[in-house]
């Protein structure tokens, strides 16, 4: 039976600026994504059965019908129903290391994974277009999820411009084992308390650019000035995030008193990380951080900016 193995890499939302209310229900978003090599790993093999099958050991991911990688078959499988009857079901084995629930989109990578394996499997021979509107419909951090690397991302976060590669910065990134967020619970409370009525069809372009402010960022990036990037790190999901947790707020402050390049929360959270230009200082600085908090809870990892999205893993074939 043939098989993939893919590496499907989290992201970091550098820069997240809620747009206003869409009347879809969801966020205006203009966001700066990118992707880091702490990655989970996605095998997808074809099975000769009638059904996809979910494998995987992390206790807070579930195996059935709500695996956002699950999802994924099924939309390719209920738009291609030939190639699902000539081709069959497949098996799903995902080894997790991305945190759960932590704004590092996991699942949606995994999902990127299986869109970009069964294409593969079943030699669908889809465009990137085709692909990314699929994603699409699965959920918004989806198409990101599939080319990766640093991205503006707007509309609901699925419409994407690639921007020059980051290269060279390292992130700490810390979470606390027991604590979730939630992205609809986010998003919720942040229109509750500051929600507006934006249309994006408004004629009214002067209001629009007012309000989108990635642009300092951007060029930044485009200029590859990392200094003034770090300077623009910024995050309007922080606003709802951190009062609820406080010791995510304490977290993010902790990092702060040391010398990193700039620190954020991570889209919804609860992850925060630091940025860094060297993986030696990633290490003292993760060190120092544990030291200051010394909370058994607190989980950390290392990791660099790459930039690529979904990859077949290295020396499997
Ligand atoms: C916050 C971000 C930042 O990158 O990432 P995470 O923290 O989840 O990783 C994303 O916007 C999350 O994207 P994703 O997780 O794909 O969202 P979806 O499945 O489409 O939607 C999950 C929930 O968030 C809300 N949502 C999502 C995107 C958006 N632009 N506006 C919203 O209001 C939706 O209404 C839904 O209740
Ligand atoms: N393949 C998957 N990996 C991780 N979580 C998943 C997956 N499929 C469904 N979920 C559920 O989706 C929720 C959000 O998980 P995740 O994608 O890791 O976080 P985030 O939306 O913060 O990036 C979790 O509570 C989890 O139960």
């Amino acid at each position: 039976m043939r098989s993939y193995s893919l590496i499907a890499p989290a992201k970091i939302n550098l820069y997240l600026e809620i747009i206003g209310d869409r009347p879809d229900g969801y966020h205006e978003l203009s966001m700066v994504l990118q992707s880091i090599d702490l990655g989970d790993r996605v095998e997808i093999r074809a099975n000769g059965t009638e059904d996809f099958r979910i494998h995987c050991q992390h206790p807070e991911v579930p195996c059935d019908r709500t695996n956002l990688a699950y999802r994924a078959a099924e939309l390719l499988k209920t738009t291609y129903p030939n190639a699902f009857e000539q081709y069959g079901g497949a098996d799903i084995f995902i080894d997790k290391q991305i945190p759960v629930a932590a704004g590092l989109a996991g699942g949606s990578s995994n999902a990127a994974a299986v869109l970009v394996g069964l294409e593969m499997l079943w030699d669908l021979g889809l465009t990137q277009p085709e692909l990314q509107d699929l994603a699409s419909q699965l959920g918004s951090d989806i198409p990101f999820c599939i080319t990766g690397g640093t991205a503006l991302a707007t509309g609901r976060g699925n419409e994407l411009e690639p921007l020059p590669d980051l290269e060279g910065l390292y992130v700490i990134l810390a979470k606390y084992r027991s604590l979730g967020v939630s992205t609809a619970w986010a998003y919720q409370t942040y229109r509750q308390q500051f929600g507006s009525s934006y249309v994006r069809e408004s004629t009214d372009l002067a209001a629009r650019q007012k309000r989108v402010h990635s642009g300092p960022i951007v060029k930044a990036i485009a200029l590859r000035d990392e200094m003034k990037v770090v300077e623009c790190l910024h995050n309007d999901l922080e606003k709802v995030v951190l009062p609820e947790y406080p010791q995510v707020l304490k977290l993010r402050q902790t990092f702060e008193q040391f010398d990193v390049l700039g620190t954020l929360m991570s889209g919804s959270g609860p992850t925060v990380f630091a940025l860094t230009d060297s993986r030696e200082k990633a290490e003292q600085i993760r060190a120092q951080v544990q030291n200051t908090l010394g909370n058994p809870d607190l989980e950390f990892w290392i990791a660099k900016f790459i930039n690529t999205g979904i990859q077949l893993a290295p020396g499997v074939h």
